[in-house]
């Protein structure tokens, strides 16, 4: 197929592209390099480097791509509690742009990377699909409201439209020759700022809040490895129906807290590994831990990295060769 990337400068993003392009797939990358880096940018992919507010530059009547993923977007949640607009411009506003422009090209599937933080603080656990979805952060609502944009346009306009609901993204893609992995400036995440105290680079591990009703009182996510992912999303493009949009949790099912993680990177990292308790970080939900059944099912998609310790070890092999 020949595919248009948003955001394939991008952790997930780039991990998917390598995917695709090894798959067979012809690339072209577009992203504005905001967040992302230009050498992350598969070398076998086209690259342009644009906002995706300006994807009809691509997206041209005529330009016969037969699907766009969407990775490209703003991520931090603790980042959008203080900054909201920029989250609403450039997760919606700018989302739906590229969505116009998706219409006017006529491209048929269309593959988004939407997020766990649109259910909020779940009522039940594992969250399925169809739990109730209250954000409690600005993120997790820009991301649902661009989720219920694709639900129309697939239903009007006849979009084959798939929403990978990620949870806690983790690890690196190491294989062979390729070693492709996580770099966010500033850093946000929970793992690799971990990986970075354990590099000597930071002086301890701050955990926001210990007084959640959790197994220790810090917040529980469920971590998923980028490669299993990445591969999501090739399923994703086959499963694709025209007039439908379908909507898939990705994660593994299990819960880790942020301590249990700290503790899980001084294991992988021989360091010791400081930790500090600290005020909670506004918008966090305590607990995000995914049932992917319907992943399973109708995509058939089983995750094979599903161990923490491999996620890190990854992870720590991706940081000290290549950002450390
Ligand atoms: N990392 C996670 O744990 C996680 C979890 C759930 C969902 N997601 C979603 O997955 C997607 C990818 O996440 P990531 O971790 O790879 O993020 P990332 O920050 O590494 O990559 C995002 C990329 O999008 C680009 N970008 C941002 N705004 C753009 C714009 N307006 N025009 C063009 N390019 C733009 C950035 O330059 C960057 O390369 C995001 O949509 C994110 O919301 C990520
Ligand atoms: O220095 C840190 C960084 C994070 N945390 C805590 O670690 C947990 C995980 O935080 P991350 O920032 O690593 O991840 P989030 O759960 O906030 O969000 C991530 O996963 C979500 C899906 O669950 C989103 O989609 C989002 O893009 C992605 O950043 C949270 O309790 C957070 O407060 C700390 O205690 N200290």
């Amino acid at each position: 197929m020949k595919l248009l990337v948003t955001g394939g400068a991008g952790y997930v993003g780039s991990v998917t592209s390598r995917l695709l392009l090894d798959a067979g797939h012809e690339v072209t990358v577009l992203d504005s390099l905001v967040t992302g880096f230009r050498e992350a940018v598969a070398p076998d992919a086209t690259f342009v480097e644009a906002d995706i507010r300006d994807a009809a530059q691509v997206l041209t009547p005529g330009s016969g791509f037969d699907a766009v993923l969407h990775f490209a977007g703003l991520i931090a949640a603790g980042e959008s509690m203080v900054k909201p607009e920029l989250y609403w411009h450039d997760n919606v506003v700018k989302s739906l742009a590229l969505l116009d422009a998706v219409r006017a090209a006529g491209v048929p599937r269309f593959i988004f990377s939407s997020t766990a933080a649109v259910y909020g603080n779940p009522v039940e656990l594992p969250i399925t699909e169809s739990a109730v979805k209250a954000p409690t952060n600005t993120y997790g609502a820009t991301k649902l409201t661009f989720d219920h944009a694709l639900t129309s346009e697939a239903f009007a306009h006849n979009l084959a439209a798939v929403s990978l609901r990620y949870f806690n993204v983790a690890g690196a893609y190491i294989s062979g020759e390729h070693e492709i992995g996580e770099r966010h400036n500033p850093e946000t995440h929970l793992i690799p700022i971990a990986l970075q105290v354990a590099a000597g680079k930071r002086e301890k591990l701050q955990l926001f809040g210990d007084d959640y009703p959790t197994v220790d009182g810090t917040c529980v996510r469920d971590y998923i490895h980028v490669h299993d992912l990445a591969r999501a999303h090739l399923l994703a493009l086959d499963a694709a129906t025209a007039g439908e949009h379908r909507i898939y949790n990705l994660g593994n099912g299990n819960g880790f807290s942020n301590k249990q993680v700290a503790e899980v990177a001084r294991e992988v990292t021989g360091a010791e590994l400081p930790v500090e308790i600290a005020p909670r970080r506004e918008g966090d939900p305590a607990t995000l831990v995914a049932s992917s059944e319907r992943a399973r099912e109708e995509l058939g998609w089983v995750p094979e990295k599903n161990t923490l310790q491999a996620m890190i070890g990854d992870a720590w092999t991706f940081y000290r060769k290549h950002v450390a």
